[in-house]
């Protein structure tokens, strides 16, 4: 028997005020495959996200974790989502906001924030507030609390937004490192980002047809 994807969406549509946002959408990632979401300024992507990550109620269709439906709990625990905010808190350090984090969701086997903030470049700013962080430094906290998540599906929206080179291959070098422990990846881009050197699907959205 075959076995069932990590996650699968099966005629999944998200809309807001009778206004479709995107779908009917199938498609699904498998363990060690990215994903990456294609389209345009508006066509849906970080909606999509959110949908998979259980922040919003899709209008239609469902989403499978292992081949059986999943409550928002269950699905909570098993996506680590990195948004367009660092999602930390301003006035405690970078290392404070990890160790919250840390007992707020768990912990990976074997990693400690002090060492996934060498990971990612931060090492030296332990003792730095996070509002004095630059918005690079920002994501690489944010690529941090991702390396440390004990959760194997990764949803990284735009991941490479604000993040020098050396920036854009720690994130590919992460990803990778994910995808061979056994997770897995979905990924947004405009198509003009960088993607991983993984195995990769595609899923491109597009913008709502305006009538003439
Ligand atoms: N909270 C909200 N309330 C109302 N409309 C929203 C909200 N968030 C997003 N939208 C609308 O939903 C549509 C999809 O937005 P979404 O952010 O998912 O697009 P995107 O593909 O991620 O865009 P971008 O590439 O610019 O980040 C857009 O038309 C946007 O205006």
């Amino acid at each position: 028997m075959d076995t069932p994807a990590l996650l699968a969406a099966h005629g999944l549509c998200f809309s807001r005020d009778d206004e479709r946002v995107f779908g009917p959408l199938d498609f699904h990632v498998d363990t060690g495959e990215a994903l990456l979401v294609q389209g345009d300024n508006g066509a849906g992507k970080t909606t999509l996200l959110r949908v998979l990550a259980g922040l919003l109620r899709p209008s239609a269709g469902r989403v499978e974790i292992d081949g059986r439906a999943a409550s928002t709990a269950e699905r909570a625990r098993f996506v680590a989502y990195l948004g367009h905010l660092p999602a930390m808190k301003p006035d405690l350090d970078t290392l404070q906001n990890l160790h919250f984090l840390c007992g707020l969701h768990g912990r990976r086997a074997r990693q400690m924030p002090g060492n996934a903030l060498a990971v990612v470049g931060l090492a030296g700013h332990e003792d730095t507030l996070v509002r004095h962080l630059s918005a690079g430094q920002k994501r690489r906290l944010a690529l941090a609390r991702m390396w440390l998540s004990p959760a194997p599906l990764w949803l990284l929206d735009e991941p490479y937004a604000n993040l020098d080179l050396e920036g854009i291959n720690l994130v590919n070098r992460m990803i990778s490192a994910h995808l061979r422990g056994g997770g897995a990846a979905l990924v947004t881009t405009h198509g003009a980002y960088a993607a991983p050197p993984v195995r990769t699907r595609q899923l491109q959205l597009a913008l709502p047809q305006v009538a003439a």
